[in-house]
């Protein structure tokens, strides 16, 4: 079978069932995160595999230890000692953080992932412990292909890249992006079924504009400011090559760029290696399917809302181009799609005459398009954008806290009996609006979800559940699809193929907008299959194994492929092959 690691191959035995043939034994072999079963080695193992004395005599069981590991974790008093702790584990034993995680998923993805993800990038040169996953730097650039030589693994399938340009909604935050590219990793393990021995964390530290890192002397990226223009492409450049090389059937997550990066590295890239941007396309088809999801819970379609999207970054860009593609595949020309949507960034209202990005420019407006609108300054301001082209969804993708204020509100629900308020920017404190507040301004009427985890609301002696916009419903199983299929490209096919997915999912829970979270493994799946089938649809498959399979079977492919946390029998390799 496939050698995925310098220290072990994957192997069957004569019974059919598979274990891992290892290549390391003793004290090294239980500082391999990939091989370590810590308490949990058989008396066999620990006797053929030299590990006899240095693990306590007890074996537990894999029950025991998650029990144990858990009990402590619960001790644990804030949500970043809860982080570190599970981080911890995860770097000394990754069988066992995923079973824990598979137990408890819905407890700890606030942990691992968004919000307190957040805190552990901002934190993260005071908080570093262990190496894991790639970082590529200014430094070292220029051999990064003997860097990636030193990765241990060697069937990476997918990648999570970021220059930590624009981290969620809280900006530059230099190497300590690091910790979004392992916290979205994680989930594509745990909620995409993608072998944490087949994931690669990237940071490409380029720089950071922020001259209080840059001072701080325990900061552990590079301590000088972004590259720009030629000097960035060419490292990312350097970068792609070396993977495309290293690994051939890798696909790259970019994630979170600021706005003058992301659109230029996703176009620049998309068709030399297979790739997508998170922000733009995970969110947009995030948006896209919650927004689906709240027409029909009005009773209405898609091209009956009229929007309005808050933020012209990654994300809001993204959005608002994923909305005028759900709404001309819903029957609308281009001309009409864009009618409906309308994009405001910091100045406001998006129109000719502002300086404007590329990617930026098919939303602007013209003086003509607001004929008739009240507007006292330069140009429309969200409340005025809102009330006068009578929207009835609107969506933060700012980064800006309490954005969606009172006024805001009203005016939208003035234009609409139930209007859509997603406000979606992340981590938590950065959200545009309070969904209680919401919902109190609006009597209840507002659909909401929101980008981090919201309790429920109880409101006039109804419960309101906050469904999580996040693009972890779509990431884990566009990326898992991607890889059974071996997609050689990531097409926009695709990823309106997992927008509607997340509809068709959503749609079985009745009142809501998003799934629960705690169904997100069984999205994801579900996700992978549609995916999958996409792009055998649009002949960009590579895997010949999938491309005549019907839909159960190729849901049942994805499924026997969906990698779950338990141990393996460790067995030593020929004694040629030993490395330690
Ligand atoms: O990470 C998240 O929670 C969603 C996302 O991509 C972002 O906000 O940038
Ligand atoms: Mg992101």
């Amino acid at each position: 079978m496939a050698q995925v690691s310098r220290y072990y191959d994957v192997k069957r035995g004569p019974d059919g069932h598979r274990y891992l043939s290892v290549k390391v034994t003793g004290f090294s072999l239980l500082h391999i995160p990939l091989l370590n079963k810590s308490t949990g080695f058989t008396p066999e193992e620990r006797r053929f595999l030299g590990l006899e004395g240095l693990v306590p005599p007890h074996t537990s069981t894999f029950e025991e230890q998650k029990q144990r590991t858990y009990q402590r974790y619960l001790q644990q008093v804030t949500d970043l000692d809860k982080h570190e702790f599970m981080r911890a584990l995860q770097d000394r034993n990754e069988v066992l953080f995923y079973g824990i995680l598979a137990d408890h998923l819905e407890e700890l993805l606030p942990i691992l992932y968004t919000p307190t993800v957040g805190e552990a990038v901002r934190v993260f040169s005071h908080i570093y412990r262990y190496p894991r996953g790639l970082s590529v730097s200014t430094l070292d650039v220029e051999r990064v292909d003997e860097m990636l030589d030193n990765v241990p693994l060697d069937d990476v399938r997918m990648i999570v890249a970021t220059d930590s340009s624009a981290i969620l909604g809280i900006g530059d935050q230099g190497f300590g992006g690091m910790a979004i590219s392992i916290g979205k990793l994680s989930l594509y393990t745990a909620a995409g079924g993608v072998g944490p021995d087949k994931t690669l964390p990237v940071e490409l530290d380029v720089g950071t504009n922020r001259q209080d890192l840059i001072d701080d002397p325990l900061y552990l990226g590079v301590h000088h400011t972004r590259l720009t223009g030629p000097a960035y492409d060419e490292f990312l450049d350097s970068f792609v090559e070396a993977v495309s090389s290293r690994y051939p059937k890798a696909i790259i997550q970019w994630e979170d760029f600021a706005r003058g990066t992301a659109f230029h590295v996703l176009n620049r890239y998309r068709k030399v290696i297979p790739s997508f941007n998170d922000d733009i396309q995970g969110t947009g088809a995030m948006a896209l399917s919650g927004l689906i999801s709240a027409a029909r819970l009005k009773g209405e379609t898609l091209q009956d809302q009229v929007f309005v999207v808050v933020g012209a970054g990654a994300g809001g860009i993204g959005v608002a181009g994923m909305i005028r593609s759900g709404l001309m595949r819903a029957g609308l020309n281009a001309t009409e799609a864009a009618a409906r949507v309308y994009v405001v960034d910091r100045f406001g209202l998006l129109m000719h005459g502002q300086s404007l990005e590329d990617h930026q420019l098919s939303f602007a407006k013209t003086p003509a398009d607001i004929g008739g609108w009240d507007v006292a300054g330069e140009w429309p301001s969200l409340y005025e954008t809102v009330k006068a082209s009578g929207a009835t969804a609107l969506l933060g993708l700012s980064g800006v806290p309490g954005l969606f204020n009172q006024p805001v509100v009203e005016a939208l629900h003035a234009n609409t009996e139930r209007p859509i308020i997603f406000p979606l920017s992340n981590p938590t404190a950065n959200v545009e609006a309070q969904p209680a507040d919401v919902l109190r301004w609006t009597d209840g009427a507002a659909i909401v979800a929101s980008g981090s985890p919201f309790a429920d609301v109880e409101f006039g002696g109804r419960t309101y559940p906050i469904g999580q916009g996040n693009n972890a419903f779509i990431f884990p199983g566009l990326g898992f699809g991607a890889i059974i299929s071996r997609a050689r490209e990531i097409t926009d096919g695709m990823i309106m193929a997992a927008a509607e997915t997340l509809a068709d999912e959503t749609a079985l829970h009745g009142e809501r907008v998003y799934p629960p979270i705690a169904d997100i493994r069984a999205v994801s799946l579900k996700v992978a299959v549609r995916v999958a089938r996409q792009a055998i649809f649009e002949g960009v498959a590579a895997e010949r194994r999938v491309r005549n399979l019907t839909d159960d079977e190729l849901a049942a492919f994805v499924e026997r492929r969906f990698w779950r946390p338990h141990y393996l029998p460790l067995r030593k390799a020929d004694d040629a092959q030993m490395l330690l």
